[in-house]
């Protein structure tokens, strides 16, 4: 869809407009449209389209991330930015530095399983991050198993036209001795709701650990939220945050396969800060090139690259056009990061374009928004600040550890990974798979991980 998008953006300019059977889908291409649609009027178009089935019925409207705009939510939002908030966030650097050395030793001792390390750190820091509690070592665990079947079954219930409820929204007063769709949702959320419970539960009998179970248990009171609600965020952040920081890295090391100078100079800059021990958050004001790696692969690589769908909650207007009640909003924020008038040679990844010409990070070269990537408005991902900590604390990690080489193919041959082959999940677009080579930079990597 995004590159279809980017086809047709370049034929109608900043926002365009798409019929869906009867309903208007809004797509805007720019960031000046995105500062005025999503920002500005952030009042009426923060809304989400509705979803019966996955969000109504199996998540009993508890989802915030599936709410439409409203006191429910806003409530929500106001309560967990006080654990998401950038100096709150960094509670959680002890753990993020600790998930990097991890995943340098699992990479260390078996580099065949990229994805699945990947998969494993991001599970592990988003689950320490909601719930608190150790490593996560072993992405199968039964807990994680159960977690993921849940993000599974709701994104395929989510999936347009994939109930016969959300086709006939009329259909959701049925009893369910004659709606079994009905009988089997309601089933789902009885289950879904003891799991999280029972992880709330858990979390909260250890108040003494950082974690956003207990952060939220901390404002709840003030905000009159109850505890079904905080344990069912927990579960939605869950679904939220868990695939697109593995996503970034798997773009990352591909673009350091691709791009060995720019690599380069990110090493050299760790090796003269960190020398032989593994970066840590302490190091970060003397590593402005590993800041603007990580903005630069979030740009060339956007893991989310049309935005979640918005809802207008209201008529709008947006220069000459009207945006009607109940359109849905795209944020098309691929597009926004292959603007040739604020990103000249956009398809190169070049960190040096945050740099100032003496080599401090500078804000964002697009002059209206700063993290478009994480979206616009009051809708904007709440999970940003722990995400760009494990951005950087990861990628410092990668080019502290390993050379990244092209794989040999049986010919002897290397071989070059493509750069436009994606898998589309949905929402996140993760590259495909591609062959990658590690070479470990240092002599006693493996005396300095067996201490990780
Ligand atoms: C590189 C990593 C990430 C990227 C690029 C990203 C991007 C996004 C985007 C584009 C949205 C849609 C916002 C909108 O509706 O306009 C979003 C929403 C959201 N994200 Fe993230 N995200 C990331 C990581 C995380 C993490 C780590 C968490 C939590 C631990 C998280 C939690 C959420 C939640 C809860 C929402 C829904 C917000 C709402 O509807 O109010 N995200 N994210």
């Amino acid at each position: 869809m995004f590159l279809k998008f980017d086809e047709w953006r370049e034929q109608y300019g900043e926002i365009m407009c798409l019929n869906l059977a009867g309903t208007r889908l809004v797509v805007v291409n720019s960031v000046t449209a995105a500062a005025d649609i999503l920002e500005k009027q952030s009042a009426v178009t923060s809304g989400r389209p509705r979803m019966v089935m996955a969000a109504e019925i199996m998540c009993g409207s508890l989802i915030p991330a599936f709410m439409t705009y409203g006191l429910p939510w806003r409530r929500f939002r106001q309560a967990s930015h006080q654990v998401f908030n950038i100096r709150a966030s960094q509670a959680f650097w002890p753990m993020q530095e600790h998930e990097s050395e991890l995943l340098i030793r699992g990479l260390f001792e078996d580099q065949s399983h990229l994805e699945r390390h990947l998969s494993r750190l991001s599970t592990s820091v988003t689950w320490r991050f909601l719930y608190g509690g150790p490593a996560i070592r072993d992405p199968d665990e039964d807990k994680v198993k159960v977690m993921n079947k849940f993000v599974l079954s709701v994104a395929s219930a989510a999936q347009p036209g994939a109930s016969i409820v959300d086709i006939f929204p009329f259909l959701k007063p049925l009893p369910t001795w004659v709606a079994s769709w009905k009988k089997n949702g309601l089933e789902f959320f009885k289950e879904s709701d003891v799991y999280f419970m029972d992880l709330f539960h858990q979390a909260a009998n250890h108040k003494e650990e950082a974690s956003f179970v207990n952060s939220s248990l901390q404002v709840a009171a003030e905000f009159g939220i109850p505890d079904q609600e905080v344990a069912w965020a927990a579960g939605g952040h869950f679904a939220a945050g868990v695939e697109t920081t593995a996503t970034v890295l798997m773009h990352f090391i591909k673009a350091m396969i691709l791009y060995p100078e720019a690599c380069k100079k990110g090493q050299e800059q760790v090796d003269q800060v960190c020398g032989n021990r593994i970066p840590k958050f302490s190091d970060r004001d003397q590593l402005p090139y590993v800041f603007a790696m990580v903005k630069e692969i979030l740009r060339w690589r956007p893991p989310v690259p049309c935005g979640v769908p918005h809802a207008a909650t209201e008529d709008l207007t947006y220069g000459p056009y009207l945006i009607p009640k109940g359109a849905i909003i795209m944020d098309n924020i691929w597009a926004m990061s292959r603007d040739p008038s604020v990103f000249p040679d956009y398809d190169t990844y070049n960190p040096d374009r945050y740099l100032t010409p003496d080599g401090q990070v500078r804000v964002s070269p697009n002059p209206v928004d700063e993290v478009y990537v994480y979206s616009h408005g009051r809708r904007i991902c709440p999970g940003r600040d722990i995400a760009n900590h494990s951005l950087f604390i990861d990628a410092a990690a990668l080019l502290w550890a390993f050379d990244f080489e092209k794989a040999k193919g049986p010919d002897g041959k290397e071989i070059t990974p493509g750069t436009m082959d994606f898998v589309d999940n949905g929402l996140a677009v993760q590259p495909a798979e591609y062959p990658y080579h590690l070479k470990p930079r240092r002599a006693n990597l493996d005396e300095l991980v067996a201490h990780f």
